[in-house]
This record gives structure tokens, C-alpha cells and sequence, in this order.
């Protein structure tokens, strides 16, 4: 089969966070089982260009129809990491993609309904014509939108599109001028509330929302975050277009890409190892603990690695610092925020605990960093007050980390409770689950894990390895990938 991927980002060239990840690991694995992957991504000024070999034009002076006129691009293409991508670069004066910067610009809508213009443009002109396109989050919404409204009557009608939303809080919530921007024109048309008209404001398109009306098949990333997202406020609005299409939705468990995330052959790491050689990851923790100044111990090291928002339950993270601290562990910390309050905050408590030999909080993002951590940490908390799927419980667990989380979301469909998950049998159980939003709620979870860890260092040992014997790679969730497109394809 030919897919062709169109997302905002692309691990490792292009990462803010997980949907980068999902991105490359599902093309790869899709790949591997003798599909043809492309993808068509932006050219950001501030990527990683050293991911990518080849880099190349592939298409000079690309006419993309907007506001009435057109903008020019150029399309190159290059290998990240064997996979085939296409950069958008357009000419314009706007820099739509020169910001220093991937999103938090003021017209972000703007700068991604053009890319989701563009990409269709130059699958158009260089007649490519996938079977299926997958498009990803509300950067991508108005791909559906404008493939089966206007590229469809240009020789695009026999193309599919799978729609996969990994974060419902950002819906790409706009004004009337992008009908004009990108061609569709026809505001009446549009502003019906069966079409994008947004489901609480009657003068806003949603972007997402026409994602999800017009795809042939939406997703979201875990079982559980597709029924919370049809039956609870973690919808974000989106709960009645949800139930409008149920028979075109599901979740879909994302996979961790088990080559790029592999404590046996990480690139990252200094010492490999496996579940049958766990003294080497003891070696990973001295050097984590070398290289952040940390003191020797013989207590756990607990980490938190994310983006820092109010998903994540900062409240939470933050907290757990100090109570770890308080119970005589360690605690190190690798996030990024980009809500100005929040970072104030981090910042602060680093200067606080800038001193401790037990703490170390790195603020801003560090891919190089996280594989040390994942490997040299003992336990990975993950308090989120939402989360799609998680792929930091998932990577945790592969590198042997126990994980400490938050029963919701795509959280509750990976991680079983050592003490209490009734539907898995003991040997089955992987980490440590709470439920409230409360500082006991995480402490009691915190408390078993380390007193474990304290007391039975050899039972803390069997669930290390029951953890690691899980498979959370992409094999599973590829094959029902594949299933959505020979779905779709044929319907
Ligand atoms: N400061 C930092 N430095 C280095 N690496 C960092 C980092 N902060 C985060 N990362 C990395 O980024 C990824 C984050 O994964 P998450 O599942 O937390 O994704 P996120 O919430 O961004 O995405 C959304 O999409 C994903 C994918 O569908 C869903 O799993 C998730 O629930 C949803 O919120 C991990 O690979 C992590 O190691």
C-alpha cells in the first residue's frame, strides 16, 4: 500500500513531543512490513538538519493557490533515518516556517492551513497519488476538508484519509478569513454546524472538528482516551461531533519505536543491558548521576521527563519532587514549558534546589539527555490530569523504569498496579497506578514503590522485569493501522 504521513513533526528532525515520536515509529513499522511511507512535513528554520542525509530540491517554484493568489515553495526531500520526506519551504514574506520556532506563533492557524494547502498542492502536481493519507492533530484538520471539497475534482478522488488526534485541547479554533485563505471560500457552507462551525462558539471554525467530519476514519491514541473522549469533558467540545461519526472512531494504542528506544543498542546510553543483565543499567544511574552532580545512594532515583503544562498535572510533578526528597530518594527532572507561569515556577525550584547533591531539574528540551535518564532512573512519574495515550510510561517500562501514574487515559490501558490491578494476575503487573489529583494520591502511590524498592529489593527486581517483558513496540498497533487503511481504501 502508499501512505503518505502529513504532520507538523517527525522525530528526531522535528519533536516537540510525542506526536513526533508517532510519526516516525508507525511509518517505520509500516515500512518493514513492505508499504510504501512518505512524508510530507514543514522546513522549519530551526529542525534538526543533522537527521537528515540527502537533503535535496525535489520541486522548484510549487504554485500553492492562497488568498486569492499564490505562493511559491520549494519542496526538498531527504532520509531521516530512512524514512522519505518532503519539506515544505514557502517563499512568502510571511516566513510561515522561519520563527526560530515549531508552534506559539500568533498566526499559528494560519501558518498550518497554509502547509495542510500545500502539501495537497504538491501531491497534486507531482502526481502522487497515495492510497491513504494520514494526517495528524488540528494542524492537519483542513486536509480532509480541502481534499474532498476541491482537489477531489481534480484527479485526488479515489485518495483516503485517516485522521489521528493525539491532544483534543488544541483544536485549531478560527476565524472566517481562512475559508478565503485556502479557496474554499463559501462561508454559508462551511459555518453549518454538520461542517466546521465550532460546537460552542457559532462565529469560530474548528479545524479539528472538520478533521474529524470529513476524515474516512478518526482515532485517537489509547482505548480508554477514545471513550473518554466520546463520554467525558476530556473531549474539549468535541464529545457530540464524536458521537455524530462513533462508527468511524477508535483508539489506537500508539507503539514506542523499539530501534530508536532500546536500553540493548541505545546510541545514548554508556552501558547497555537487558532484563537479564540489569546490574549494567546500575551503570547508566552512576553516570546520570555523574554528569547532573548528583551524590552517590543507595536509594531510588525517581524522574519526571515532559512537556510542563497543566496536561502533566504540574501540581503533581512538582510536588513529587519534594516528597521524594523528603523520603530520602533522589529526583531528577528534563522538561520544558512554554506557559510563561509555569516556566517561572521551574525555574525558581531550580534555583532552590540548585544545591541539593539529591536533585537535579533540567529545564528545556534534551533528546540526548532523556535516553540517560529513562535508562538511569529507577521510577518515572507520570501524574497527568489528561493523557491521550503516554509514550513516557511506555518508554520507561522498556528501560526497565517503573512507572508511577495517573489512572487516566491511555495510562490506565499500560500500566497495571503492582498491589491492586484485579485484571491482570500478579506476574502481569507492571508499575504503580492512583486515581485523585490530590498530593496523598500520588504520595501513597510513591510510598509503595519505594518502600519496595527499600524493603524488597528482590520482589522491586520482579516487577522491574515484568515491566521490561512487555511488548508496547509498533507491531500490534501497525497491524490495526493497517486495518483502518484496507478499511477505508476499498469503502
Ligand atoms: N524536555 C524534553 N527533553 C527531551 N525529550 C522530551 C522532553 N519532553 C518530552 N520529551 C519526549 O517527548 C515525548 C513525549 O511523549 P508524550 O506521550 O508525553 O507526548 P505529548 O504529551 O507531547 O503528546 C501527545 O501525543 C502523544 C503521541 O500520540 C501522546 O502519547 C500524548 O498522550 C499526547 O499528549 C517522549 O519521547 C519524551 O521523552
Amino acid at each position: 500500500m502508499y501512505i503518505v504521513q502529513i504532520a507538523s513533526e517527525c522525530a528526531p528532525v522535528i519533536k516537540a513531543g510525542g506526536l513526533g515520536d508517532v510519526v516516525y515509529g508507525l511509518s517505520r513499522e509500516l515500512e518493514n512490513r513492505g508499504n510504501t511511507v512518505e512524508l510530507i512535513l514543514p522546513m522549519y528554520d530551526c529542525m534538526r538538519f543533522d537527521h537528515i542525509w540527502g537533503l535535496h530540491d525535489a520541486y522548484r517554484d510549487l504554485s500553492v493557490p492562497w488568498d486569492g493568489g499564490a505562493i511559491l515553495c520549494d519542496v526538498y526531500c531527504g532520509w531521516v533515518h530512512g524514512r522519505l520526506c518532503f519539506f515544505i519551504k514557502p517563499k512568502s514574506e510571511e516566513g510561515f516556517f522561519d520563527r526560530g520556532v515549531y508552534y506559539g506563533c500568533a498566526d499559528d492557524n494560519m501558518r498550518f492551513a497554509f502547509f495542510s494547502k500545500a502539501a495537497l498542492e504538491f501531491l497534486l502536481r507531482s502526481n502522487k497519488r497515495p492510497n491513504v493519507i494520514h494526517c495528524h492533530d488540528w494542524q492537519t484538520g483542513l486536509i480532509p476538508v480541502m481534499l474532498f471539497e476541491i482537489y477531489k475534482y481534480h484527479g485526488m478522488a479515489d485518495q483516503r484519509v485517516c485522521y489521528t488526534i493525539h491532544n483534543f485541547k488544541h483544536q485549531g479554533i478560527t476565524g472566517s478569513e481562512i475559508l478565503k485563505l485556502t479557496g474554499l471560500n463559501q462561508e454559508s457552507y462551511y459555518f453549518q454546524y454538520d461542517r466546521l462551525r465550532d460546537n460552542f462558539n457559532p462565529f469560530a471554525l474548528n479545524m479539528m472538528k472538520g478533521g474529524i467530519v470529513y476524515s474516512n476514519f478518526v482515532n485517537t491514541v489509547s482505548p480508554h482516551h477514545a471513550w473518554e473522549a466520546h463520554y467525558t469533558e476530556v473531549g474539549c467540545g468535541l464529545s457530540h461531533t464524536i458521537h455524530l461519526n462513533e462508527e468511524r472512531f477508535s483508539g489506537i494504542l500508539n507503539g514506542i519505536d523499539d530501534e530508536f528506544w532500546n536500553p540493548q543498542s541505545d546510541r545514548y546510553i554508556p552501558s547497555h543491558y537487558s532484563k537479564d543483565d540489569l546490574a549494567a543499567k546500575e551503570k547508566n544511574k552512576k553516570a546520570l548521576r555523574d554528569r547532573l552532580l548528583l551524590q552517590d545512594s543507595d536509594q531510588p532515583l525517581i524522574c519526571y521527563i515532559g512537556r510542563l503544562d497543566e496536561q502533566k498535572g504540574v501540581h503533581l510533578v512538582h510536588h513529587a519532587i519534594y516528597y521524594a526528597l523528603e523520603k530520602g530518594a533522589q529526583f531528577v527532572l528534563l522538561g520544558s514549558a512554554t506557559e510563561p507561569g509555569i516556566n517561572a515556577k521551574f525555574q525558581h525550584e531550580k534555583a532552590f534546589l540548585n544545591e541539593n547533591p539529591d536533585c537535579h531539574l533540567e529545564l528545556g528540551f534534551n533528546e540526548e539527555l532523556s535516553h540517560l535518564i529513562y535508562a538511569g532512573a529507577d521510577m518515572i512519574v507520570v501524574p497527568s490530569n489528561y493523557e491521550p495515550c503516554g509514550l513516557t510510561q511506555m518508554i520507561g517500562l522498556q528501560y526497565g523504569t517503573v512507572p508511577i501514574v495517573r489512572g487516566v487515559g491511555g495510562l490506565l490501558d499500560t500500566v497495571f498496579d503492582r498491589d491492586y490491578d484485579s485484571s491482570k494476575p500478579p506476574e502481569k503487573r507492571n508499575g504503580y497506578v492512583f486515581y485523585q489529583t490530590d498530593e496523598k494520591a500520588i504520595e501513597s502511590a510513591m510510598d509503595r514503590a519505594i518502600g519496595l524498592y527499600q524493603h524488597a529489593p528482590e520482589e522491586y527486581e520482579k516487577l522491574v522485569i515484568q515491566g521490561m517483558e512487555y511488548d508496547y513496540s509498533w507491531h500490534n498497533p501497525a497491524e490495526e493501522y493497517l486495518k483502518v487503511y484496507e478499511f477505508i481504501r476499498h469503502k
